[in-house]
């Protein structure tokens, strides 16, 4: 099984006259230390380089074979920001030499990039494609300060100011907030299978696993890879097409993690302002169980987050996830709807066996219904299934590696009902919602 916790690990760290630096900066981290004397060249932004590759102009007579490699270039998909390369000035020089040979500068955003094999490779395999291409050279260098400045400014708009992109009034983020009454009842696998489902229908998506005490997803989706930092801004490692952030990347092995409520409000913040998302259409997050101290914070920081309660059958597990679901009346959150989790297992003759009883998840809507006065749906129930948890052990959701099980068809069949509603609409007071 994988470890998300591993590569990953450092202290969370004080930054003078800052309070408690709940995040590394990147001269404290020694995964993502700068390369010594990268920023001695002090450049202004107007002489920051333009996005677009340069072409040596001596090889204007192969000026089709360099537009070829141009386009191959484009192709060259940066696998933390989710953008080509050459939209994200990564691309310093190319030079194509009369016999074909290619000469490509690719700059890195930090040294030591965790990626640079990935981003050398595909760019290798896009260029060796090209017809008339004899031979790939591809030179990694690392972006000082005012080409970072220039990516930041790109990817965060002009300014490159911190805020919460998601509660921007043009922010088309479905944001859900999985949560639970009591741990166990499979909230983070759940959160792991939607998100990872979304995402193979071309959707883009991200995971925001703010279970501090019991972090699990990068686990769950077979991440060991750290986050990348450029300055303060943190590039999230992704998984099928998911970008994850979890407290497990900066907690050292597998310590325990003991804050008290402000520091996880601040570290909820620090990821929902400092990690680079970029333009999602779902956002999870991924709650700790019950209704502390995270669960508030999210109310405050993302009020427009729509609460998706997870439970077991069990009546008693209704109580308490009907508390996990009743605290958006206070936050002003909507419930989007509840999950019924190990609903039944299938015997081998087709019976169902109702291991944890039977309807807590309808009387848990019928509850939070009238609690919250707006019709919460059933989105649907799991039935327990080996194959679930051993795709969790794996770090391969099962509706990934096993989407004919039961299991996996009932989780699309939910995500397919958070999909089909209109991007945009999260928060919004909509009265019934279709499903
Ligand atoms: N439908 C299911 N069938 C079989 N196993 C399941 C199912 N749902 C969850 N599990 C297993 O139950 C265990 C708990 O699941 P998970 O970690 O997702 O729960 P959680 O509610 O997020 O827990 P925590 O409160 O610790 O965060 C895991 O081993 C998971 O693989």
């Amino acid at each position: 099984m994988s470890n998300g916790t591993g590569s990953a690990a450092r202290a969370p760290s004080r930054s003078p006259g800052s309070g408690p630096a709940i995040l590394p900066n990147d001269r404290q981290s020694a995964h993502h230390r700068l390369a010594s004397g990268h920023n001695r060249r002090n450049r202004t932004k107007a002489e920051a380089p333009s996005m677009s590759a340069p072409i040596d102009p001596a090889t204007s007579s192969q000026a089709p074979l360099v537009q070829a490699v141009n386009n191959a270039l484009a192709t060259v998909i940066d696998p933390e920001l989710r953008r080509p390369i050459t939209e994200l000035g990564m691309v310093d020089s190319v030079q194509v030499s009369d016999d074909g040979k290619v000469t490509v500068a690719v700059l890195l955003t930090i040294a030591g990039c965790p990626l640079r094999d990935t981003i050398t490779a595909d760019a290798r395999k896009a260029l060796f494609a090209v017809p008339g291409v004899t031979a790939v050279d591809v030179e990694l260098k690392v972006m000082d300060q005012a080409q970072r400045d220039a990516l930041k400014e790109k990817l965060r708009g002009a300014g490159g100011q911190r805020r919460i992109p998601f509660n921007e009034p043009d922010s088309l983020t479905k944001v859900y907030a999985v949560a639970s009454g009591k741990g166990g009842v499979g909230k983070s696998s759940v959160t792991v299978n939607l998100a990872t489902a979304l995402a193979a229908q071309g959707l883009r998506v991200g995971i925001v696993d703010a279970d501090v005490y019991g972090f699990s997803v990068p686990a769950l989706l077979g991440i060991t890879q750290a986050p990348t930092q450029v300055d303060d801004m943190i590039l999230p490692p992704v998984a099928y097409g998911v970008k994850v952030i979890s407290i497990g990347m900066f907690v050292t092995g597998n310590q325990p993690v003991a804050w008290r409520g402000p520091m996880l409000h601040r570290a909820l913040e620090q990821f929902l302002t400092d990690v680079y998302f970029g333009d999602l259409d779902a956002l999870f997050l991924d709650l700790p169980p019950g209704t502390g101290d995270i669960a508030i914070s999210v109310g405050q920081l993302l009020p427009k987050a729509e609460i998706l309660v997870v439970t077991t059958p069990q009546a008693a597990a209704a109580d308490v996830a009907e508390r996990a679901g009743a605290i958006a009346t206070q936050t002003g959150q909507k419930v989007a709807g509840v999950i019924e989790n190990m609903s039944y297992l299938e015997m081998p003759d087709g019976a169902r066996m109702e291991l944890f009883g039977s309807g807590g998840g309808a009387v848990l809507t019928e509850r939070l219904s009238a609690t919250v006065g707006a019709e919460v749906p059933l989105l649907g129930q799991i039935p327990l299934d080996i194959q679930l948890r051993e795709g969790g052990d794996s770090g391969v959701p099962i509706v990934l590696g096993r989407p004919e099980a039961a299991a996996a068809a009932a989780l699309a069949g939910i995500a397919g009902q958070l999909a089909a509603k209109p991007r945009g609409l999260a928060g919004m007071k909509l009265g019934l919602q279709p499903h």
